[in-house]
């Protein structure tokens, strides 16, 4: 496997048959080898996106910079739908509080959005969906490129589930603390549902593995013996990766690459940083209808690559993975 992230241009999505068999399978081979690709001309307005941020930096007095109480009366905490706020250090993984506070926004209204924040859920929602109309997009052309036969063999299936649009931030910590592991912002881990697309906003420090250094995939072996590659954020475009239902369901054709966010890279003397600043980023996560029976599908099955998995139900499989992570 290379660890080069591809770069592929969206903008021949629907531009004519060939093209489109062609962008399928060079999304296709992107996410068979590294599990993740950088997509350019994906339809989503920068402005948008630059937006979007702006809605939630601290420093313009935005969603990160109200209180406690009011994120969580904004968006109150509901497991059941894996949305809501999640304060600082309350999210968990293999045991380490994460260093970070995210809003997980999935279309639905409840707490006292509009009296704390006017605006911010109303935008939030439309941006929502606009994700959501780039996951079919890119679901339309994985079935496709496996030769399906109806475009929207996979993306029927995403059509009960509610995306999360998960709005996180990663506050400034002491350098030391991420060094000698005290603090840690985001552990190695390998995303859930189908797939997910990232923005990242000037502040780095994302890595992905290098799955052909290691022979490993358990995501805890993979952390100690992976070469880690810093994926830096690149303007105008979107980060997509494969989540482990997806891997499933292509029976490990796509890889469900581990990935971790820690201190970005800095040039020269690295002992004169004593902090480390700030990130936001946004992951948009899409997930099968919790109804949905995740088995290798057909097209994915050789006799080089026999059927790997059992079945599993996708709701099921999610419920477990979230009640795990706030434990
Ligand atoms: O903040 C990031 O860049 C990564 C976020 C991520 O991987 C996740 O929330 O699953
Ligand atoms: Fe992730």
């Amino acid at each position: 496997m290379s660890s080069d992230i591809p770069t592929i241009d969206f903008g021949r999505f629907e531009r004519s048959e060939k093209d489109g068999t062609q962008l399928a399978s060079e999304i296709d081979a992107a996410l068979s080898t590294v599990g993740f690709l950088h997509l350019v001309n994906h339809g989503i307005e920068q402005g948008k996106i630059d937006e979007s941020f702006q809605w939630v930096r601290a420093k313009s007095r935005k969603f990160f910079s109200l209180s406690p109480t009011d994120k969580e009366s904004m968006y109150p905490r509901s497991e059941a739908y894996d949305c809501g706020y999640v304060s600082l250090g309350q999210e968990k993984v293999r045991g380490k509080n994460c260093m970070k506070e995210c809003v997980d926004i999935n279309g639905s209204s409840g707490g006292e959005m509009d009296r704390i924040l006017p605006g911010f859920h109303g935008f939030m929602v439309q941006f929502h969906q606009e994700c959501a109309i780039l996951i079919q997009k890119l679901l339309k052309c994985l079935s496709v490129a496996l030769g399906l036969g109806d475009e929207d063999a996979l993306g029927q299936h995403h059509t009960d589930s509610l995306f999360n649009l998960n709005l996180i931030h990663y506050p400034e910590v002491a350098a030391e603390q991420l060094r000698s592991g005290s603090a840690v912002r985001l552990p190695a881990h390998s995303d859930p549902g189908s797939l997910t697309l990232l923005f990242q906003q000037k502040v780095g420090g994302l890595e992905i593995a290098d799955m052909s250094s290691t022979c490993e995939t358990a995501t805890v072996k993979v952390e100690q013996t992976a070469k880690f590659i810093a994926v830096e954020p690149q303007p105008a475009t979107i980060l997509v990766n494969v989540g482990y239902l997806l891997m499933r369901w292509s029976n490990g054709r796509w890889k469900n690459t581990v990935h971790r966010v820690m201190a970005p890279p800095v040039s020269g003397n690295t002992d004169s940083v004593d902090t480390v600043p700030e990130r936001y980023s946004t992951a948009f996560f899409s997930f099968p209808g919790p109804d949905t029976v995740i088995e290798p599908l057909d097209a994915c099955i050789s006799v080089e690559n026999p059927r790997r998995w059992a079945p599993i139900i996708a709701g099921k499989y999610l419920r477990k993975k979230i009640s795990s992570m706030y434990s």
